[in-house]
């Protein structure tokens, strides 16, 4: 489809994009005869885009534009209150909108052109949007190999009655402290319950977690005694972002462990409006090397390699945490649907190979 339209040599105009000079023509569309009028030049794949303007300004930053461009890549937004199907003709359609009846509309096009790559099937982003099912396949995969093992925290689904909190928790073995998250992903307020009492002052829909430490790991201060405490901030996480077959690892600072004692003398529910994102990056930090060490390469690739087939998604990215006191024991606490790739380095790259290679697959 992409092959379909062409740059006219009578529409082009110079640009200066960076250092160069380049020819920038006016897009044309293929239907109602325009493409075949004009001698093809170059083939260019055209991105339909749906997004939120928060995310227009971290993604479609002006030099990832401009290397797509040099690549033949087109940004094209889309217009929610037209037809998608008489817009394009799109190559892929990138899209992080929510909504039943954008989905239904994704859906619909999708089914009607197949030769498009929806990114991706609205279905398979649902999976991750709600916390009862967002960690199934990671679960189920049960990941264990000579590089580690990759688990998720125990946890429960609490509907609805904030007072059945302590009880189901009691019966399921869910040991505190406990971490409480909205059922729906897209909301991002989290507690931390330090007592069964408090658990009934959460207000459902919510997933309650079992919180993993993963500040110092306790098991190395025998080799090398703790050094004076450089990680005030807490423990560490693991970014780890997917592109297609691409993985990139990034870290950032998380919340401190808690200790025994600790749990002993507190108690009640302590509210975070949005940990993960007043969370600094780790990754120039002072970090002591045994928490700075990223998780094992081929443990990752599997893992995503696995993720990518069961949930369907190319582009999403997870959070790992290493439990204090282990070497290669993770746990996958969080796993996002088109997450920020503007903080990872190299995403123009990244990027834009591949969408690239998507239309070369095809
Ligand atoms: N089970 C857990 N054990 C230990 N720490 C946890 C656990 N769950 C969450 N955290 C901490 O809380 C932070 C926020 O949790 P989580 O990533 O699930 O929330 P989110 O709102 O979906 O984040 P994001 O902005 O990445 O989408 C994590 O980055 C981590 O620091
Ligand atoms: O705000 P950023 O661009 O950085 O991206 C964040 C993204 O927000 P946006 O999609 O609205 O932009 C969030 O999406 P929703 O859960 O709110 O849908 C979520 O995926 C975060 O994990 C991303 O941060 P990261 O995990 O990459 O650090
Ligand atoms: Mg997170
Ligand atoms: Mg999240």
């Amino acid at each position: 489809m992409g092959g379909e339209i062409t740059y006219g040599k009578s529409e082009a105009r110079e640009e200066i994009v960076g250092e160069e000079k380049m020819v920038v023509a006016q897009r044309r569309y293929t239907p109602a005869g325009v493409g075949g009028v004009f001698p093809p030049l170059m083939k260019v794949v055209v991105v339909g885009y749906a997004l939120t303007s928060k995310k227009i300004k971290s993604f479609l930053q002006p030099q990832f534009e401009r290397l797509a461009r040099k690549k033949g890549i087109l940004f094209v937004p889309i217009d929610l209150k037209r037809p998608l199907s008489d817009q394009g003709p799109f190559d892929i359609v990138l899209h992080k909108l929510s909504g039943k009846e954008w989905r239904r509309v994704l859906e619909d096009y999708g089914n009607a052109n197949p030769e498009v790559t929806v990114l991706d099937p609205p279905d398979a982003i649902q999976q991750v949007y709600n916390r009862q099912s967002m960690l199934q396949d990671v679960a189920d995969l049960n990941l264990s190999d000579v590089y580690g093992k990759v688990g998720v925290p125990k946890q429960l689904v609490i509907k609805k009655d904030p007072l059945s909190i302590p009880g189901a928790v009691n019966k399921s073995g869910l040991r505190l402290p406990i971490v409480a998250k909205p059922l729906f992903a897209k909301s991002h307020e989290l507690s931390l319950a330090y007592d069964e009492f408090s658990l009934q002052k959460l207000e459902p829909p919510l997933v309650l977690q079992e919180f993993i430490n993963h500040g110092m790991r306790e098991i190395l201060y025998g080799v090398f005694p703790p050094l004076p405490c450089r990680n005030l901030q807490g423990g560490v996480l693991f970014k780890v972002y997917i592109v297609g077959e691409t993985i990139k690892v990034l870290r950032r600072f998380s919340l401190p462990d808690v200790s025994k004692r600790e749990l002993s003398k507190s108690a009640g529910v302590y509210r975070f409006p949005r940990v993960s994102c007043a969370a600094a990056s780790a990754d120039e930090a002072d970090l002591d090397p045994c928490v700075a060490e990223l998780p094992p390469r081929p443990l990752l690739e599997k893992l995503a390699k696995e993720l990518r087939r069961r949930l369907g998604l190319r582009l999403f990215n997870l959070d790992i945490i290493r439990e204090h006191g282990t070497r290669d024991n993770y746990y996958v606490i969080d796993i996002n649907y088109f997450p920020g790739y503007g903080k990872m380095p190299e995403y123009e790259h990244i990027f834009t190979d591949f969408l690239l290679s998507l239309v070369q697959s095809k």
